[in-house]
């Protein structure tokens, strides 16, 4: 069935993206080479339940033990305070009008507020949508919008780019509500409305498995960014397959220390870095912002034990000198996902740390995250390969195919990864056509990465087929920056790429057609994209061409332009004109 998202609600109609049938663990793989499943068994999951109560289902087990710790001031917080106040909040949200179904935003750092206001908002079935803080008033309002938020968590200072735009956009105080967690400006009101309401006075709501309860951004496989809708049973499905089971796949204890410095605003660290760490009792360290030498530190101080990271920061671990000073004893799990990371890179990095357990998890928003984990995490490793970014989730089928064709292929072929089950989003939020471009008619979600799967289970990705662009981790949707280039009067038609960088991984670099008789700068450009982008969209480059190639139905030819790039090193001014 497909997902269809309709026009008029934030509810896809009629789901069902449960796998179609059962079948018998990874021997399918082997009886048909077409299928490929986990090596551990498939496991009963709680995904009936609200995902705030699945996450605090064993709650009673380590009540007093800490929840969450900030980072730069030592504080923490227990379960049961955690808890508490997330219903505090909740009951705060349902006095400023917030009812089961609404959207509220989070665009917020790492901190407990957070933490609080994503709980508290499932608790009232509210959906949260979360945007990064840097984001420039227009990417705001456009997520803003989109998702039809009637309320915003924030810090002061960012609420000033919340009217900056102008008559275009709702204004401050008028069509939303702006709390933030700092001293309030003008009109705002403070986290305190929230945090110090009445618990007793949450209404009691029915949430069915199937509502809504995150809404992140991504644009997918092509075009611009798009509501993401993550259920509570999607989510909860996605957890279980990480750390449930008497032999979990990603093995979290309540005595682990799980270090949080990705933003949550991304569903990487939401999903496998506070959700797992909340149901199963681990303590989240949360860092508002990563710098070196402060990690290091609250990593000797707090003897953090389990690191989330993505590949710049497996760089700067590596290779940074000051590493050596500190005591990393602590870490026993390594897991680096967002971006593919280098064989030689993982090595430098287990060699510093050679009592952890290094490996890699492969997640897209839109599959609720996690596709595949390593399997050296498990409470009962398997051996692994560097390299691989793990085996497909318990509970969930994954196939590689043919992306011309559609037909599956066995081991060691590569091809466009597929994944199904009931962890994938539901749906693009009030987008039918890009959810059934992305969802196909027996619900397998095409991820438009391409990998393949050896004779043990382990998946590499060697390419992708999907025009996304990430800087960092970070998506940077090509079509978005497109969009802004030809809107400027002197560029008649342009191209967005990535080109390979060793920090970044991947950076963002034009190809620009002048209108005619147009004087038009490098410069020019960039400070035109930069004033309108959050940082790491920003070009590093721009060749100026005379035509961009395309194909006859009119479709940007990008590998053309990607193979371009990768041929010319180092980079001539101008390698199409
Ligand atoms: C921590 C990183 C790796 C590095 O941060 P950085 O060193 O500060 O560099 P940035 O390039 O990000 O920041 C640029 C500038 O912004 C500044 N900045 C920065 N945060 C601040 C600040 N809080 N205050 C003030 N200035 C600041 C920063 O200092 C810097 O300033 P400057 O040095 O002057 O250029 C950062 O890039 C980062 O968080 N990247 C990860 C993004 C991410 O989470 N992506 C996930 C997408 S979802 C997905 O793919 C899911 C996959 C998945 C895989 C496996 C799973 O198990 C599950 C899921």
């Amino acid at each position: 069935m497909v997902s269809v998202v309709s026009a008029s609600s934030m509810e896809p109609q009629t789901q069902d993206f449960s796998p179609k049938k059962s079948p018998s663990q990874n021997h399918e793989a082997s009886e048909t080479g077409r299928v490929f499943r986990s090596k551990l068994p498939d496991i009963p999951i709680s995904n009936h339940l609200p995902l705030h109560t699945y996450c605090f289902e064993h709650l009673s087990e380590f009540s007093d033990r800490p929840c969450l710790i900030v980072g730069s001031t030592g504080k923490s917080y227990t379960f049961a305070e955690t808890y508490l106040i997330s219903q505090k909040v909740a009951a705060g949200l349902f006095n400023l009008g917030i009812r089961k179904g609404d959207a509220i935003m989070i665009l917020l750092q790492n901190c407990v507020e957070f933490v609080f206001s994503f709980i508290g908002a499932s608790m009232l079935g509210a959906v949260t949508t979360t945007a990064n803080p840097f984001y420039t008033s227009a990417e705001v309002f456009k997520q803003f919008s989109a998702s039809r938020a009637k309320l915003i968590i924030s810090q002061s200072q960012y609420v000033e780019k919340l009217w900056e735009p102008g008559e275009d956009y709702p204004k401050l105080g008028e069509d939303f509500t702006v709390i933030t967690v700092d001293d309030p400006p003008e009109k705002c009101l403070h986290f305190s409305v929230l945090s110090e309401a009445n618990e007793s006075e949450i209404p009691t709501v029915s949430i069915n498995p199937d509502d809504p309860v995150a809404l992140p951004f991504s644009s997918g496989t092509t075009g611009l960014p798009k509501g993401v809708v993550l259920t509570h049973k999607s989510l909860i499905t996605s957890v279980a397959q990480q750390v449930d089971g008497e032999n979990p796949n990603l093995y979290l204890k309540p005595e682990d220390v799980v270090l949080c410095v990705l933003p949550l605003f991304h569903i990487y660290s939401l999903n496998s870095v506070l959700l797992c760490s909340l149901r199963v009792g681990a303590a989240v360290l949360l860092m508002q912002k990563f710098e070196i030498s402060s990690l290091l530190e609250l990593i000797q101080r707090h003897r953090i034990s389990v690191v989330a990271v993505v590949p710049p920061l497996v760089l700067a671990l590596a290779k940074n000198p000051i590493v050596e000073k500190f005591d990393l004893s602590s870490i026993r799990v390594v897991l680096s996902g967002a971006a593919p990371l280098g064989k030689e890179l993982e090595e430098a990095l287990q060699s510093r740390i050679p009592q952890a357990v290094f490996g890699q998890g492969y997640g897209m928003t839109e599959a609720g995250p996690v596709l595949s984990m390593c399997l050296g995490f498990a409470k009962e490793p398997f051996p692994t390969k560097s390299g691989s970014c793990g085996t497909v989730v318990r509970n969930a089928e994954l196939k590689v195919i043919d992306p011309e064709t559609g037909s599956s292929f066995g081991f060691n072929q590569p091809g466009e990864i597929c994944i199904r089950g009931s962890q994938i989003m539901k749906g693009y939020l009030n987008d039918p056509e890009a959810t059934a471009s992305t969802i196909d008619d027996e619900g397998w979600l095409h991820t438009g990465d391409i990998g393949y799967v050896d004779d043990d289970y382990e998946i590499f990705i060697v390419d992708r087929v999907k025009e996304l662009i990430k800087f960092k981790g970070f998506q940077v949707p090509p079509a978005e920056l497109e969009a802004l280039l030809v809107s400027h009067p002197s560029i008649a038609d342009a191209a967005v790429v990535p080109q390979k960088n060793d920090v970044a991984g991947e950076v963002p670099v034009a190809f620009v057609v002048r209108s005619n008789g147009f004087e038009l700068t490098e410069e020019a450009v960039k400070e035109f994209v930069a004033k309108q982008v959050v940082f790491y969209k920003r070009l590093h480059k721009v060749y100026f061409v005379h035509a961009i190639p395309k194909s006859p139905s009119g479709k940007i030819l990008r590998k053309d332009l990607r193979a371009k790039l990768a041929t010319s090193s180092p980079l001539p001014q101008n390698p199409l004109s």
